[in-house]
């Protein structure tokens, strides 16, 4: 049977949509799918001329590229470089849009999109706060249209194998919990405009690099058997203010599992993570430690306990599940969407729009008991 052929649109024409769209050009089979492909039909920038420097970029593969593939394989063929992000939502031939825009426009470009009937995939943080999610979920499931937040993670090869460890019951019932993203970024050298830096495009570690601590912390203990606390709370956080912009530099906080264990989650950009343990699930029987980096990770080990407290697991291991060769990781979510279009869910379950919403409501605890602009910045629910 043919594959599934899925067709894009792209939304904004910055890095990520870069690496996005080239990935959606890979060889399915290079990462072991057959069932699925993708197509670009449309790219839409606030600039006609960037989207079609954007297309030539994709279409002057070279041969060593991953995605040069697509290209040879006419995934490009008749793609519509649009000066304007309604372009794309308008065009009949896009099945699913992309949204790769600053935080700070994702409620605004992902609604747009829906009220023009098409189904979105929408770069993480999915929006600046909780009531511009709801809000975008109440359309997706009025319109029944496909809506997802881009955890990338989730996807990858490693998150399964992971999520099978844990449901084999090896690592006991967990005792406590850390996660960590945190990048020696020199915020310094960048300009105060970048969008991690600027509070008016949802700038700052939190809502750029929280995603990471927390996907972690969904995939380890959210989901975890031995988790029954489907809310999940902040009970403490603390921010530092980056003083030049006013964005948060670092956030920590701290989450309550009721009746199972607590969770601290780090963001940070002056600071590097620590190499062997940007994750790490300290279990009865053993510790499960996920390595950096927290957005792509690829390997984790199984530490025993201390001998004094050892528990059922004697020996370190350390388990390396890579991305496929030519990918850059983005392919999988795409897959992810695609097999959900087919067979006409509007939700993915590897995904699920119960844990976006989780962690958004912890963002806007963080952020509001913060004392960045961000703490007072209202999005644009009801626009
Ligand atoms: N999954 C992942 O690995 C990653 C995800 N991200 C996420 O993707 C999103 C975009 O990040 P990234 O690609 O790095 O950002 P960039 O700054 O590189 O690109 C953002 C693009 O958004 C468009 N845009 C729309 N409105 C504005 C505005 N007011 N100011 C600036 N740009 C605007 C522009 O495209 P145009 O001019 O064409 O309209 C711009 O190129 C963020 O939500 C980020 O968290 C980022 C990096 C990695
Ligand atoms: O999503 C992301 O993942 C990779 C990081 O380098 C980047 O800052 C972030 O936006």
């Amino acid at each position: 049977m043919a594959p599934y052929n899925l067709h894009w649109g792209i939304i904004a024409t910055g890095s990520i949509s870069s690496e996005f769209s080239r990935d959606l050009l890979v060889d399915p089979s290079t990462r072991g799918v057959t069932d699925i492909s993708h197509s670009i039909a449309a790219v839409g920038s606030r600039s006609v001329q960037s989207a079609e420097r954007f297309i030539e970029g994709l279409k002057a593969a070279a041969p060593s590229d991953g995605w040069t593939w697509g290209v040879q394989k006419g995934k490009l063929d008749g793609v519509k470089a649009c000066g304007s992000y309604h372009d794309v939502y308008n065009d009949p031939n896009v099945d699913v849009v992309y949204v790769g825009t600053p935080p700070s426009a994702h409620h605004r470009n992902v609604k747009d999109a829906l009220l023009a009937g098409k189904h979105v995939l929408c770069e993480k943080p999915f929006t600046f706060d909780l009531e511009e999610l709801d809000e975008l979920l109440a359309i997706a499931k009025d319109k029944k249209l496909f809506l997802m937040e881009a955890v990338w993670t989730r996807f990858h090869p490693l998150a399964a194998e992971v999520a099978a460890l844990l449901e084999s019951g090896k690592l006991g019932k967990p005792q406590r919990f850390s996660a960590d993203f945190s990048m020696d970024w020199k915020p310094d050298s960048e300009p105060a405009s970048h969008r991690m830096l600027n509070p008016a495009l949802g700038g700052g570690s939190l809502l750029d690099m929280g995603p990471y601590p927390s996907v972690w912390a969904m995939l380890l203990v959210q989901r975890n058997p031995h988790n029954h606390d489907q809310d999940p709370q902040v009970v403490f956080s603390h921010q530092t203010v980056y003083e030049r912009t006013q964005v948060d530099l670092n956030s920590r906080w701290l989450v309550q599992w009721k009746d199972l264990c607590q969770g601290l989650l780090l963001s940070d950009l002056s600071a590097s993570g620590q190499r062997e343990a940007t994750a790490v699930l300290q279990c009865e029987e053993g510790d499960l430690v996920i390595h950096y980096p927290p957005y792509k990770a690829e390997t984790f080990s199984i530490i025993p306990r201390p001998d004094r407290f050892a528990g059922a697991i004697k020996e370190k291991t350390t388990h390396h599940h890579p991305i496929a060769q030519g990918n850059n990781g983005l392919s999988y979510e795409a897959d992810e969407v695609a097999r959900c279009l087919r067979q006409g869910k509007v939700e993915s379950e590897k995904m699920p729009w119960a844990e976006s919403r989780i962690v958004q409501g912890w963002f806007d605890v963080v952020r509001t008991q913060g004392s960045t602009p961000l703490a007072t910045i209202k999005g644009t629910a009801g626009q």
